[in-house]
């Protein structure tokens, strides 16, 4: 474990909690946890990956320190993010015993983290929540701020709840397994942070892309540490997305949430759908005089230096997208309502756009252009 450690205070009142960031720090997870709620028995949920690389090892690590740990693994992937797994897990927990005393844990991705944190949300009426993110994705966005929830077959994130985790550890050193792929999505968020609250940030991931994909410990540290903290001034604003302040967090994902749901949660991992989203909402942006002329192309520079798409797939129908859209939960008042950019670092929600400029920023169909 590296000597230093650094501390994120969210503050919210009595919801408040610390995100611990270093450099394995995972070895003092039950000291992390008992240290905030004081405790015996950690449900411990993670993923059919993330057992063997990691999970396994840190729950024999807290059963040595004296927690009795029980081990919940769901297959990996964004299907398991649905009304059935969260029942296998509530039953799971109510067979062995589980009561109010227990804390629930998460070791894994977005997908663990948004699963077990709405079991622990509803199980009992509410169990306290660790999250101990693995994929950069969670570390730097899914694991702060207490969204959690499910997904329906026809829309993302659709079931959920606010629920706060009592606290966050991040270890960037479990980042060295991660396949190339889900960094890269992980990145899209990143960018994301960098376009909607800081400019100057933005310009340090330009500067630093070869550090960025070489995986450099001391640029993880920065990413993780920059994201968090402007992630927390955000959800201390506006916890529950009530001021619209929360809703900047959304940029690219009306766009990208129709994306996975019209490929089936299977072909798109989030982080990529998010990285075509705000490529449209950029387009879009730009078409609406909102943004100056240029701002896509920077974006899209980044974005495809790091390794990700910024192009619609040919095979998918704009008008499905829109109207997969308009199942957004930002649309207000029978008004869709996107979260569109002014300058990196100043984004916005823009309701009345035209439909037929949304469908533009969503690009060009060869199934529109076959007439299908
Ligand atoms: N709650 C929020 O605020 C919020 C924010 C952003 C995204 N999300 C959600 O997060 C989900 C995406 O999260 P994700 O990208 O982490 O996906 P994920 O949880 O599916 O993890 C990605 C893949 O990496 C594997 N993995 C995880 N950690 C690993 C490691 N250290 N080494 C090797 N393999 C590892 C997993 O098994 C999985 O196959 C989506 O459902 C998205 O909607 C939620
Ligand atoms: O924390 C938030 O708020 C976000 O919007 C972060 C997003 O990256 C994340 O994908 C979130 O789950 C989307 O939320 P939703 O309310 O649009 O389902
Ligand atoms: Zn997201």
């Amino acid at each position: 474990m590296s000597d230093t450690t650094d501390l994120i205070r969210v503050d919210l009142g009595e919801r408040s909690y610390d995100i611990e960031i270093g450099s394995g720090n995972s070895a003092s997870l039950a000291g992390f946890i008992e240290a905030r709620r004081p405790t015996e028995h950690v449900v411990v949920v993670t993923d059919s990956n993330v057992a063997g690389l990691h999970a396994d090892a840190l729950s024999d690590r807290l059963t040595d320190q004296g927690l009795e740990v029980l081990l919940l693994e769901i297959d990996a992937g964004e299907p398991s993010k649905c009304a059935d797994m969260a029942f296998e897990l509530w039953s799971r927990m109510l067979e062995e015993g589980v009561d109010r005393k227990s804390v629930v844990l998460a070791i894994g991705g977005g997908v663990v983290g948004d699963l077990a944190g709405f079991v622990a949300a509803t199980f009992m009426r509410g169990l306290p929540f660790f999250q101990a993110p693995t994929t950069l994705l969670a570390q730097v966005d899914s694991s702060v701020g207490g969204k959690v929830g499910i997904n329906l077959p026809g829309g993302k994130n659709m079931v959920g709840a606010f629920w706060q985790p009592a606290g966050v550890l991040v270890d960037v050193d479990l980042l060295a397994t991660l396949p190339e792929r889900e960094y890269r999505a992980g990145m899209a968020e990143v960018v994301k942070y960098g376009v909607i609250l800081d400019a100057e940030f933005f310009a340090y991931l330009e500067a630093n892309v070869e550090g960025i994909n070489a995986r450099l410990p001391e640029v993880l540290r920065h990413v993780v540490k920059r994201c968090c903290r402007l992630k927390a001034d955000v959800v201390e604003a506006d916890e529950t997305e009530t001021s619209g302040r929360r809703a900047v967090l959304n940029y690219g994902h009306t766009f990208g949430h129709a994306l996975e749901a019209a490929t089936g949660y299977t072909r798109l991992l989030h982080g990529e759908a998010v990285a075509i989203g705000m490529t449209c909402a950029a387009r879009l942006s730009e078409a609406i005089g909102a943004a100056p002329c240029g701002f896509t192309q920077r974006q899209s520079a980044l974005l495809e230096t790091i390794g990700l798409p910024t192009t619609t797939p040919v095979d998918l129908d704009p008008e499905e997208l829109l109207e997969l859209m308009w199942r957004d939960k930002k649309v207000e008042g029978g008004q869709l309502r996107l979260v569109l950019a002014r300058t990196f670092g100043d984004v916005g929600l823009f309701a009345d756009t035209p439909s037929e400029a949304i469908l533009t920023a969503i690009g060009p169909s060869t199934r529109a252009a076959q007439g299908l």
